[in-house]
């Protein structure tokens, strides 16, 4: 059984589905605090706290768990910033508790949800994984710290790991079976649809003065569905050798700035997007793109959905299914 935590989350459900499709039978740990009962599609479900030892230790010991999926964090990057000692509650004290109590059961598989945040504003472009890894938010430095801590673990305790450093994750299944639903939402894609459904009254977009083609910031948009591949794909690696610990990229490689995110909505959704131009977001770099060669090469892992205009018209389909106009 492969435990999924923050499996009723957007990157977490999808992934659960991909994991099923594959024969995996999934429980799902959730507290609720952010994700959804209603995409929650574990063949088991335990909602609790990741800070509470004592739920977890129930957890582990009443199911016989092969390997832990770990999406469940707190991921707003602002808030980070405000709020710092809950970014540690929840993402680190969270975590370790989750590998201690995994160490308790001889549970040595764990792939953790990882960032492009840890690389802060690189030099490089496309980003490799060897790039210079200085966070410029607490969100960041949380999940650099855990990725630091999974190597000692594997020294220490022979806890073999795969961290999935995702860039922007976007889309939706293209089932319509569950997508992003984040509240609040700060995500560009789901923005434009709320602005182009009136639900607020424009899409404000964080400057047009960075030295990229049109002025504005450019990232790499990558489907959640291939990210879901990507965590079936390290599963798997981990299954057939558990001591490893690896760190990947993933993302197109392709950079979309956000005019272009902008006009590739408009042209899927037939709608204009009620725009107005803002000041810059603070702490946004101007350009984050991935290169992916090492998850192509080590774990097989190739984007099948890597076209915007894919990525948008899901994005879509599940926006109008779940908020249908009033
Ligand atoms: N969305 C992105 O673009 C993106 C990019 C890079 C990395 N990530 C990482 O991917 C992971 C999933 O992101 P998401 O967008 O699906 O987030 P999400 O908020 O949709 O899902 C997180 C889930 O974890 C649960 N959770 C939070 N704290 C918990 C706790 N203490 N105990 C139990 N459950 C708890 C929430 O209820 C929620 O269902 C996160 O770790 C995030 O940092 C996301
Ligand atoms: O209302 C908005 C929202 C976003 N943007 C722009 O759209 C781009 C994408 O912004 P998102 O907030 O959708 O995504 P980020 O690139 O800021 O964040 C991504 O990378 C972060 C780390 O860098 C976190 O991992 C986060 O979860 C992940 O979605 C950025 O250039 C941002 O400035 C706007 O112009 N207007």
């Amino acid at each position: 059984m492969i435990l999924v935590t923050g499996g009723a989350g957007y990157i977490g459900s999808v992934t659960t589905l991909a994991l099923k499709e594959e024969g995996f039978e999934v429980l799902v740990v959730d507290d609720f605090s952010k994700g959804h009962r209603d995409l929650a599609f574990g063949d088991r479900l335990e909602e609790g706290d990741l800070r509470d030892p004592a739920f977890l230790e129930g957890v582990f010991s009443r199911y016989p768990v092969e390997g832990v999926l770990h999406f469940a964090a707190r991921s707003l990057v602002g808030e980070s910033m405000s709020d710092p000692e809950g970014y540690y509650d929840v993402n680190l004290r969270g975590t370790l508790n989750l590998l201690a109590t995994m160490r308790a059961h001889g549970v040595r598989r764990f792939v953790l949800s990882s960032t492009a945040a840890v690389y802060g504003d690189p030099t490089e472009q496309p980003i490799s994984e060897e790039a210079p890894k200085v966070p410029t938010n607490t969100y960041g430095e949380t999940k650099l710290f855990l990725e630091g801590a999974l190597r000692r673990y594997r020294d220490a305790y022979g806890m073999g790991s795969v961290s999935l450093r995702y860039f922007n994750a976007a889309g939706a299944d293209p089932r319509c079976r569950t997508g992003e639903h984040h509240v609040p939402e700060t995500h560009l894609i789901p923005l434009i649809f709320d602005a182009i459904e009136g639900r607020r009254k424009h899409l404000t977009l964080f400057g047009e003065d960075y030295p990229t083609p049109d002025g504005t910031c450019i990232r790499d948009y990558v489907h959640v569905t291939d990210l879901a591949q990507a965590h079936v794909r390290a599963l798997r690696r981990l299954l057939e050798a558990p001591d490893r610990c690896e760190a990947f990229n993933l993302g197109n490689g392709d950079g979309h700035s956000v005019r272009q995110v902008l006009q590739v909505a408009e042209k899927a959704t037939g709608r204009p997007v009620p725009l107005e131009v803002g000041p810059r977001r603070s702490g946004d770099p101007s350009r984050l793109v991935a290169s992916s060669r090492k998850a192509q090469e080590v774990l097989g892992w190739v984007p099948e959905h890597g076209d915007l205009e894919d990525i948008v018209s899901t994005a879509w389909a599940w926006y109008i299914k779940r908020f249908p106009a009033d």
